[in-house]
């Protein structure tokens, strides 16, 4: 590794996207992982000021107006997977957030927008809201994932941790956010991370896992790429930030970290990871940060439910006023978008 110096830029200020193929022979492989390379992973190094000077370049490289803006904007909606994680979740605010997440965005806006089909990318809840997320999204094609492994610490036994992840999914999560033993990556017992990230994995079966680094309590940036490097190498289908309960989430620091990790591991493996940023994303400013972030790393192809989501409990209301805005020329209050 690694993050050293920025990508090449074209002369039109875009990044040099050649060596980053829109759609790799692999392309739509799920990552079955692999052995853990621990030459690769002790050797990385993660220069921190060419971090702080590449994300310092992100705002000013990439500015999407009017038309462009409001598209890039939906695309933020279909990839939000729309969350609710606190300690007073109910039945009833479950089905609400579902029935937000099948028409994330007012009918009339879309319309003047030219746009129909628009859902979110996923509803994420606790394991025991599962059922009740499932049979209110049934039909809607929008899947549900599940935080599990003793979100969001981690630090129950496994046995109870691997019962969580076969609850959710037999319930039918299709997709599992696990989070892993920071005490593993603050220690370097890259064996027991590599271990246990396998280990969720296998309990999910077929169902997707988006491996949570938790990155605020990491410690450092070059803990981030190592610990990203070996929850893609056990199988992780997706790496995520934080889990939003954190001192710090997602930050565009260590989001790009993880996003070379991710490109590091397709150059080097040929397998495609999906990246989520999470915890603490409230603004459709924010959002189209991210997205550009991820452009310029990993390519179009990279902005795909697929491949990329946010997530976020509160992030839904600012784009739908930024939209409502676009369209009418007009902002709402906040409180006329519930839930969102
Ligand atoms: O995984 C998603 C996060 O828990 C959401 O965090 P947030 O409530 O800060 O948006």
């Amino acid at each position: 590794m690694t993050v050293q110096e920025t990508p090449q830029a074209t002369p039109n200020g875009t990044p040099d996207a050649a060596s980053y193929p829109a759609f790799h022979p692999t392309h739509g492989v799920r990552n079955p992982g692999t052995a853990l390379e621990l030459d690769w992973v002790r050797g990385a190094q993660v220069n921190r000021s060419a971090v702080e000077r590449r994300v310092a370049t992100l705002p000013g490289r990439r500015t999407v107006k009017n038309v462009h803006q409001a598209a890039w904007l939906l695309k933020a909606v279909s990839c939000i997977d729309l969350t609710t994680l606190a300690g007073d979740d109910t039945p009833g605010r479950v089905r609400r957030l579902c029935a937000k997440a099948r028409r994330p965005v007012r009918e009339d806006l879309l319309e003047a927008l030219g746009m129909t089909g628009l859902t979110v990318g996923a509803v994420c809840v606790y394991p025991t809201m599962v059922p009740h997320a499932v049979r209110a999204l049934s039909g809607s094609g929008v899947p549900v994932a599940s935080v599990a492994t003793g979100f969001p610490a981690g630090l129950t036994p496994m046995p109870q941790r691997l019962e969580e992840i076969r609850y959710a999914v037999a319930e039918g999560a299709a997709e599992i956010d696990i989070v892993v033993t920071r005490a593993f990556v603050l220690t370097g017992d890259w064996e027991a991370l590599y271990d246990e990230v396998r280990t969720f994995r296998e309990a999910c079966g077929e169902a997707h896992l988006k491996a949570i680094l938790a990155t605020g309590e990491l410690g450092t940036l070059r803990n981030v790429y190592k610990a990203s490097l070996v929850a893609m190498m056990a199988g992780a289908d997706f790496i995520k930030t934080s889990t939003g309960k954190e001192a710090e989430n997602a930050t565009p620091e260590v989001s790009l970290v993880m996003v070379r990790a991710i490109r590091d591991y397709l150059e080097r493996t040929g397998y495609e990871v999906g990246f989520k940023p999470a915890g603490g994303i409230r603004t459709a400013k924010e959002a189209l940060l991210w997205l550009s972030l991820t452009k310029e790393e990993l390519g179009r192809a990279w902005l795909e439910p697929g491949r990329f989501r946010f997530g976020a409990s509160s992030l839904l209301g600012d784009i739908e006023r930024q939209l409502e805005h676009f369209v009418t020329g007009r902002y709402s209050a906040a409180y006329r978008h519930p839930l969102a």
